[in-house]
């Protein structure tokens, strides 16, 4: 079956409220299609202990779970990896590749991210020439990104101030309990990990958050 074109993966991402990061793990295909069928709109598989072999493979089980449930399938930090995979998206962190050097890979079909941990850096992505959507964080210390300094809510009312054109997310220690929180800051979007991945019925945790997000 061929992949979404450029336009139908930003309408896409346009509407998206509710972005997966997950690492492999044993139940991989059973655990995002749980998680997809709570309402999720993006799966990122970010496993960094993998070879990109092992990569590939956890990404084909997250391609057909999302190309059942109409998610789009999103590739942490290697634009190689992004390509060989048909991934629809490809997410960059500040210390990743430049959007420009992923773009010249990737080409117009793929939509690219960029994480943003200050003010400027945000108003810098929110501007950047070729990414198309960013994420602000962390909103609080996170274990999943341990050693990050947290900039808090303030940059997501900061970000959320400055109205960007652009999709962004809210990142980092974000649970059932502190959405209403991130909401009320401005933020319409979200990213989770442990939100999802350590929750005992993933399918609920999804929905629980999604019905805030829409
Ligand atoms: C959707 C999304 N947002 C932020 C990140 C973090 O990216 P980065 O800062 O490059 O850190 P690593 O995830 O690579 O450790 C992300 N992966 N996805
Ligand atoms: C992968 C990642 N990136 C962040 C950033 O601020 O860019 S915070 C983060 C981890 C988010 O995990 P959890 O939802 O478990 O707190
Ligand atoms: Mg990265």
């Amino acid at each position: 079956m061929p992949g979404l074109n450029g336009e139908q993966i930003r309408k896409r991402l346009d509407d998206a409220r509710l972005y997966l990061c997950t690492a492999s793990r044993p139940d991989l295909a059973s655990f995002v299609d749980a998680a997809l069928a709570g309402g999720v709109d993006i799966v990122q598989l970010r496993d960094k202990s993998l070879e990109a072999r092992e990569e590939l493979a956890a990404l084909e089980i997250i391609a057909e779970a999302c190309a059942r449930h109409g998610a789009l399938l999103s590739v942490n930090d290697r634009a190689d990896i992004a390509l060989a995979a048909g991934a629809d998206v490809l997410h960059l962190g500040q210390d990743d590749l430049p959007v420009p050097a992923a773009r010249r890979i990737l080409g117009d079909d793929v939509v690219i991210g960029r994480s943003t941990h200050s003010v400027a850096q945000a108003s810098a992505a929110a501007s950047e020439d070729g990414s198309d959507y960013f994420c602000t964080g962390p909103c609080w210390p996170t274990p999943t990104k341990p050693g990050r300094p947290a900039p808090g809510l303030d940059l997501v009312r900061a970000t959320a101030a400055s109205a960007p054109a652009r999709p962004w997310f809210a990142i980092g220690g974000i649970d059932l309990d502190r959405l209403p929180e991130v909401l009320a800051a401005g933020a319409t979007r979200v990213v989770v990990v442990r939100a999802i991945t350590e929750a005992s019925d993933p399918e609920f945790a999804a929905r629980a958050l999604k019905t805030h997000l829409v």
